[in-house]
């Protein structure tokens, strides 16, 4: 994904992509007035992981620098392509003031938020998307057969969030007659996941913020850790009711039954190498908990599932792959236990609420075309910042290299632009990124110490009541076989009181 303006024969010819904030004068970057700079792309040149063979075979290498190397550089509380714009949560003319984006549940939200929410979406897949263009085209084949008209698209802003998620976790063409090599996915089964999926989501809420003119609008999230086989999101009020006449299709009261999806194809991509591109085809396809031949999809992770990984100490443990133990980001992604422990045959978390789906959402070529794709992300989301504030890790905790391609620390994320590493990701929102969420976490469970310390505390406290009690009884019990036993002047004393009491009265 490219801004329109760098697209031409020229701009791929010059390999700079720097273009001007104002339409009326030649100022790359805004650089007159202090808003960026046009600097060269930097991209990671460290080793990664065994999973790619290759060298020089994949558009995606080195991103972005197949396409341009140079870029804007944005200064301050300035953003975007051409410096033009404000960095997230911030707005007015010199991006001086604060704004609040603040996501919350989605079932906590009112009527009225709702259908907002439900109409902006809509709008999203509707509307071009103002100033990127996609690639319909490896590198290769980029430009026309005259060498002046090149192989780049419109497409609307939703679907830009398909096909940039389509784009990442695409095969490398081979050659023709030859299998596209699968082993590869920049955005999944690597540390990078939580990183390239928020800024992925904060690309979607910007241009969803510029779409609609307000610079607070704010993606709500879906808390798919509720257990149980019921999707509470899926209401006609929300994602879409399930149709009565096809177990696998959006009630026609949705206005997500009308939406279609891209990307399909994918065979014919993978085969001819080409490229998805922003035709639409089918309905999106969904049938929660409805996968039969495989039950343990059926249900939605647990509350507990959450709190588990949300106790894990490393963010990502070797070969950083989906094949990791004892690693945050692989439990929250949910290709290892949420207690850490990898098991080819488990998913979980994130894993597990795709798949729940049960149809378009859960399947990495299209998932992002089922609107759920942006609730069930917003979450994960909200769990790796939650995770960020209660560790407070250093920027030094996400690996540098020897993590799949696309995955170290310093890669820029693919298909991205302007050109943003994971490090830049790897930060708690509210401070760095201009939003926050309005989120309660489960209770942590009681750690094995805990649960003995408890234990043991308890049992010292009953022990304490116990000794106390017993003795008590035993002096009271003293005391009154004393009383049985008193001197006969005693006796008649007492005796003599209480009549005289009695006589007051
Ligand atoms: O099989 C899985 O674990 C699985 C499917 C799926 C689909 C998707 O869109 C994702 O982002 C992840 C994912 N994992
Ligand atoms: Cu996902």
């Amino acid at each position: 994904q490219f801004p329109r303006a760098c697209v031409t024969a020229e701009g791929l010819g010059s390999a700079q992509c720097c273009p001007s904030p104002s339409a009326l004068e030649s100022d790359p970057c805004g650089a007159r007035s202090g808003r960026g700079q046009c600097v060269d792309v930097r991209a990671d040149a460290r080793a990664h992981g065994p999973q790619y063979p290759y060298d020089g075979r994949d558009d995606r290498e080195r991103w972005p620098r197949r396409f341009f190397t140079r870029a804007c550089r944005c200064s301050g509380n300035f953003g975007g392509f051409d410096c033009g714009g404000c960095a997230h949560g911030f707005t007015g003319d010199a991006c001086e003031r604060r704004v609040p984006v603040v996501r919350r549940n989605v079932m906590q939200l009112s009527a009225e938020e709702k259908r907002f929410f439900v109409n902006a979406l809509d709008q999203a897949k509707r509307t071009p998307h103002p100033d990127i263009v996609i690639a319909t085209r490896r590198y290769a084949e980029i430009l026309g057969p005259d060498n002046s008209t090149t192989q780049f698209q419109n497409i609307s802003i939703y679907n830009l969030f398909v096909w940039t998620h389509y784009y990442s976790v695409s095969k490398t063409f081979l050659g023709a007659g030859q299998d596209s090599f699968g082993g590869v996915d920049f955005s999944h089964e690597g540390p990078g996941f939580l990183t390239w999926h928020r800024y992925h989501l904060l690309q979607l809420e910007r241009d969803m913020q510029d779409m609609l003119g307000d610079p607070s609008f704010a993606l709500p999230y879906w808390d798919f850790a509720i257990g149980g086989s019921e999707c509470d999101i899926c209401t006609d009020d929300l994602m879409g009711a399930r149709s009565s006449f096809d177990i696998s299709s959006i009630s026609s009261n949705s206005i997500f039954s009308r939406w279609r999806v891209i990307c399909e194809s994918v065979e014919e991509y993978d085969t001819l190498g080409t490229i998805c591109n922003s035709s639409e085809s089918s309905p999106i396809r969904r049938n929660p908990a409805g996968n039969v031949a495989r039950p343990m999809v059926q249900r939605l992770p647990e509350p507990q599932d959450v709190a588990a990984c949300l106790e894990l100490n490393a963010f990502d443990a070797p070969p950083f792959y989906s094949t990791s133990s004892d690693s945050f980001r692989n439990s929250i992604e949910g290709y290892s236990a949420p207690q850490g422990n990898y098991d080819p045959a488990v998913r979980s978390l994130h894993n597990l609420a795709h798949l729940f789906l049960n149809g378009t959402g859960g399947q990495t070529h299209l998932s992002p075309n089922d609107p759920i794709f942006v609730l069930l992300h917003t979450f994960t989301d909200a769990v790796f910042d939650e995770w960020l504030r209660r560790h407070a890790p250093d920027a030094s905790v996400y690996p540098l290299e020897n993590t799949p391609i696309g995955h170290n620390r310093e890669f820029n994320m693919v298909p991205f632009w302007p050109p943003v590493t994971n490090a830049e990701m790897f930060v708690t929102a509210a401070e760095n990124l201009g939003y926050s969420y309005e989120a309660e976490w489960p209770a942590r469970p009681l750690t094995p110490t805990q649960i003995v310390t408890v234990a043991v505390v308890t049992a010292l406290i009953a022990v304490a009541i116990i000794f106390a009690a017993s003795t008590c009884v035993v002096r009271s019990r003293a005391y009154r076989t004393e009383g049985r036993q008193p001197l006969l002047g005693d006796q008649y004393q007492r005796y003599d009181d209480h009549n005289k009491t009695q006589s007051v009265v």
